[in-house]
This record gives structure tokens, sequence and C-alpha cells, in this order.
């Protein structure tokens, strides 16, 4: 594949090379069930994910069953389908705003800082706890204008936030100069951004995969030595705009890599937003074999409207951690025709519809998306925002 004209299916998955874990079920979704559950396999499941639900009738209504060969399981209530589906997923997901940068940084009008600072006052007072503000990258290398113009007042952003306790700001950082730059300006975090194509990484950050590691391990060892807390971003960790379907074991070894250098949250990004809940199953998977699943994000854009699903599953196999983007802000200046982030608007509905908690409250999350969308004069991009805004004018 290269362009984004065409979805990556099963079938279009590379052939794993490293070893495949056995099972995603998290210890909290064994406890959470009741021991009598257990007793009578409803929960603990014994179809070993060959089970079919077919579904029989009879005189007491419809009732599904599974369907295997030897079987050992017993029918299942069809008032347990819900719960059967949803019994592992989290109480609570932390949700990354990463609008202020990964969003604004594809605009292409300037945005003023004072703007931005507002936004992310916003974002912080709708209950988000990690908000990333900006972005310590060259203003010389960039392809568009839109970077260099975002990102220049990345200096004047972080020092004028006024920072709340508990928060997180991190900031991006490609390298070591970068890194000063965000220290200087009083950063606490920091985020490396590696990719697991190799024609998106020179693309990106003018080095290949493993230059940009070598790169990182010395910006991580500079955050450690400050007490700095490092986040680290995989990009295409499905397919990139150049290469197509990328390997599960490439993500794996740059997660890996960047988790053992230090990073304590591994964000994967599905740049051009081609993954299906399929492909990304099978890259998490192979992720999860090497980096404890408590430490890993997942960032979808939304280019083919996958994202919510891709969430699900995520959070179907354990992750409690999702980066999304106020409205829907954004794209990548280096993956022409990707649009921006799943918006956050329209997770915090979904998680909040499934009774998960985020300390995020809805109303005050959409007046800042509401704000921004204002400041760039286009309608709001979240379709949650959208409807519940009908509803109310
Ligand atoms: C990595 C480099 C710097 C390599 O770029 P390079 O040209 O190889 O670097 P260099 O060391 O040769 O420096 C070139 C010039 O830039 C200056 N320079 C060098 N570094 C800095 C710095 N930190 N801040 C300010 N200036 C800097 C440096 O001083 C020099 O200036 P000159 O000597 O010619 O006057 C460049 O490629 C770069 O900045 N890339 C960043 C691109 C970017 O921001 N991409 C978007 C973010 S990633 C993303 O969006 C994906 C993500 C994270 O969201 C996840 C997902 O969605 O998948």
């Amino acid at each position: 594949m290269s362009s984004l004209e065409e979805p990556l299916g099963l079938g279009d998955l590379p052939k794993l090379s490293i070893n495949r874990l056995g099972s995603f079920s998290s210890p909290r979704a064994y406890h959470r069930a009741t021991a009598d559950d257990r007793n009578t396999h409803k929960y603990n499941n014994s179809c070993n994910g060959s089970t079919q639900i077919v579904f029989h009738g009879n005189s007491h209504g419809w009732h599904p069953q599974c369907r295997q060969a030897d079987s050992s399981c017993d029918a299942v209530e069809l008032r347990d389908l819900p719960r059967k589906v949803m019994w592992d997923l989290p109480s609570f997901v932390k949700i990354v705003e990463v609008g202020p940068r990964d969003g604004l940084q594809n605009e292409k009008g300037n945005v003023p800082t004072s703007v931005k600072i507002q936004l992310i006052h916003k974002l912080v007072a709708a209950g988000l706890s990690v908000v990333e503000a900006t972005s310590f990258v060259s203003p010389k290398w960039v392809p568009q204008l839109s970077l260099e113009l975002q990102l220049a007042d990345a200096k004047e952003v972080l020092k004028g936030i006024q920072q709340v306790p508990d928060v997180r700001y991190p900031v991006l950082t490609p390298n070591l100069r970068g890194f000063e730059a965000a220290v200087a300006a009083g950063a606490k975090e920091i985020a490396v951004f590696a990719s697991a194509s190799e024609s998106f990484s020179k693309s990106n950050i003018n080095c290949t995969i493993d230059e940009s590691l070598v790169r990182y391990r010395d910006v991580t060892a500079a955050a450690k030595k400050h007490g700095l807390l490092i986040r680290g971003y995989v990009s295409c960790v499905i397919g990139c705009p150049v290469e197509g379907a990328i390997d599960p074991s490439k993500v794996a070894y740059v997660a890996k890599e960047l988790y053992n250098m230090g990073c304590s949250e591994i964000s994967l990004g599905d740049t051009i937003g081609v993954g299906t809940p399929g492909s990304v199953a099978a890259m998490l998977e192979a992720v999860m074999s090497f980096v404890p699943v408590d430490k890993i994000a997942v960032h979808f854009h939304d280019t083919y409207g996958q994202a919510l699903a891709n969430i699900l599953v995520s959070l179907q196999m354990g992750i409690s951690i999702v980066d999304s983007s106020v409205s829907g802000l954004g794209g990548c200046p280096y993956a022409k025709g990707a649009t921006g982030n799943v918006a956050t608007e329209d997770v915090v509905y979904m998680l909040h519809g499934l009774g998960i908690e985020t300390n995020v409250d809805l109303n005050k999350l959409m007046e800042a998306g509401d704000y921004i969308s204002k400041h760039l004069g286009r309608p709001v991009g979240s379709k949650t925002a959208a409807a519940l805004r009908k509803l109310t004018t």
C-alpha cells in the first residue's frame, strides 16, 4: 500500500517474528468476577478462544450457547452477554490530551500564543490531568510553514501556563538541543518520538530508527539526571504512508527500546489512522510481550473513522491510557492526508457510556472545544459535541 486509499485488512498483516503472548486477560477482570461466576465457567473462559456463540430458540426464549468440540462449556444466559463482552474493561482511563501540540502543529494559520495558553487552561479546568503543551523541535527543519509557525513559541507557551499541581504538561524534544530548551523553559516532563517505519523516521526526524534510538538514549539519560518524567512515542505502528503495512515486531522492538531507556509511558501512534481492531490487536499483542500493559498508551488518528473501535479493542486488551485531541484537532505534517486525532469529547462520551471513569467534565471539555474551533473559524470536529450542542441550542 502506498497511499491512504486501501484499508489494511488482517490478511495484509506480515507474519510476527517474535513470540506471541498466550493471553490478554487482566488479573483485575478475573478478580472482578464473583467466585460463583468463576466456578460456573461464566467468566473463566474454558472455551479457549474457539468458542462460537449460537442462538437456540426454545420455550424460554432465545439463548446463546457455546458451540465447541468438547462441550465442556455451560450455556451462557443471554442476559450475561453484555457483562461477558465488557468484563475486561478498566474502571478508569487516563486521557492524555494532545490537542495543543499534535492538534495545533498542523494548523496553517498562526494561532496566537495567548490562545494556546488559554486552551491549555480550559482543558485542565475540564479535568484533564495530562495535557501535551508544545514541542521543542527545529523551526528550520519543517516541510510546511505550519509547524514553524505553530511551534516557534514553545518557550513562551510553556512559561505562560499557570501549572496546576498534579497535572502533567509533557513537551516533545527530538534531541538534546530541544531537551535543553525545554528544561530552560520549565518542563517537568518530556516526550521523545521514534518511528516503527524507516521512511517516516527519515522524513520526520532526519535519521534512521537506530540513529534515533542512540539520540534518545542521550536525551533520556539527561532527563533522568534532571528527575524529569519521560514519555516515548512510536509512530506508524500500523501503517506508513510510504512503506504500507508495518510488521508488529518492528513496533515491539522500538517500544521495548524506549521502555528500557526509561520512558514511563509508551504511546503507540497510528499516525495515518489506517488501523482496524484486528490489526491493532495484533500490534498490541506484540508490544505487550515486551512492555507492561499499564505502561502502554494508544494514540489513534481518525482518518478512516476507526479510532473509537480501535480504542475499545485496546481497552479490552487491558490498556487504560488513551491519547486524544480536543475537537479532533490535528493531522501530521509528515503524513499527507492523515486527519486529526480522535476527538477527546467522543472518547469521553464512549468511556462514560461504558461506565468508565475519566475525571473529565464533558461540558467543560466542550467549552474548550468551542473555544479553539471558534478561534480557528470552523465547526467543532467532535460528533459528540456537535450532537449535544444541537440538543441544547
Ligand atoms: C530532529 C531534527 C532536529 C533533526 O533535524 P536535522 O536537520 O537533522 O538537525 P541538525 O542537528 O542538523 O540541525 C539543523 C538546524 O536546526 C537546529 N536545531 C536542531 N535541533 C533543534 C531544536 N530541537 N530546536 C531548535 N533548533 C534546532 C540546529 O541548530 C540547526 O540550525 P543551524 O545550525 O542550521 O542554524 C528535525 O528533524 C526536527 O526537528 N524534527 C521534528 C519534526 C516534528 O516536529 N514532527 C512532528 C511531531 S511527531 C508526530 O507528530 C507524531 C506523534 C508524536 O504525534 C505520534 C503519531 O501521531 O504517530
